[in-house]
């Protein structure tokens, strides 16, 4: 039998997780709890059978696995009121941006099993990629931990120090792929295509791309070397986009990213 499961935080990060449980067949809607405090916004996962409720309390009391999914600057509150009801059978597992495992034992003061997951908004679509942390957990609940994050996306196991700089490639990695999408979509009506076919033509060639890389394990420059004809119009472009700091500036972004966000 599964296990009961109960989110705390039923946001845009909360009802995606909720909804690839139930979408992957993880979770029966019976074995879902969902919290917010203004419950209205959660009725289509009420209808599916989930439990709604804004009391924590309860929905720590009733179930085995908390997901914390609150802003960071909630998670102190929140912890502090559930405390009482946190024992060593709970493992909470906080998807929260910089919230250390740490901190949260610190909070809840009980040497529970503590689980650290970012994940990024393409949970959404069972397709996150989720990067996964841990304190006193057993090889049992690991192995939980891992399927259930798995069935929403792929997953890899990091030590902590690692979190931040996860956060930046992979949750806001998504923004960054976005703006590059974006970028071909102007272009590409530039040189001809309507709004939406240029929308769609890009979106699938990222996604194509993306794919040949996760399926064959090759190195995004030998995919290049494929696709560059000598004297043609690929490496033309490339050449310029290198010329123009392309590279240079998305490695720039992503440190910028980090530099906000890093402890060290
Ligand atoms: N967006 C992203 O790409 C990613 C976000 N994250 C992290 O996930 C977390 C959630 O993000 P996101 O879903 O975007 O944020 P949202 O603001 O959409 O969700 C937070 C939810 O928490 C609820 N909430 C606030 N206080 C309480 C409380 N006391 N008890 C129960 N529920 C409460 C809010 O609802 P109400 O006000 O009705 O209570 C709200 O729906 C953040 O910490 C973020 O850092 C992690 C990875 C990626
Ligand atoms: O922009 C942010 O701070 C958060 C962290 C990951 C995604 N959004």
């Amino acid at each position: 039998m599964g296990k009961r499961i109960a989110i705390i935080g039923g946001g845009n990060l909360g009802t995606a997780i909720a909804e690839g449980l139930l979408n992957s067949g993880f979770s029966k809607a019976g074995d879902l709890t969902i919290t917010k405090r203004n419950v209205a916004t959660l009725k289509p996962l009420k209808e599916k059978g989930v439990h709604v409720t804004d009391d924590n309390t309860e929905a720590v009391n009733k179930n085995e696995i908390i997901i914390l999914a609150v802003k960071p600057f909630q998670v102190a509150d929140v912890l502090r009121s559930v405390k009482e009801s946190l024992n060593e059978n709970k493992t909470l597992i906080s998807v929260v941006t910089g919230v250390l495992l740490a901190d949260m034992e610190e909070l809840v003061g009980k040497k529970l099993t503590y689980f650290r997951a970012m994940p990024n908004t393409a949970i959404a679509i069972q397709e996150s990629m989720t990067c996964i942390c841990s304190k006193n957990a057993d090889k049992a609940t690991a192995k939980y931990v891992n399927d259930l994050f798995s069935t929403l996306g792929k997953i890899v196991t990091i030590d902590e120090k690692l979190m931040e700089a996860a956060t930046i490639l992979g949750a806001c990695g998504t923004a960054y792929a976005m703006r590059y999408i974006r970028a071909n979509i102007q272009g590409g009506i530039e040189i001809g295509f309507d709004a939406t076919t240029a929308s769609l033509i890009a979106a699938q060639t990222v996604k194509g791309a993306a794919e040949l890389l996760l399926k064959k394990g090759t190195h995004p420059e030998q995919e290049i070397d494929k696709v560059t004809t000598p004297k043609g119009c690929t490496i033309a472009g490339l050449n310029e986009m290198e010329h123009r700091g392309f590279s240079s500036s998305l490695i720039r972004g992503v440190v910028a990213s980090y530099k906000k966000i890093a402890k060290d």
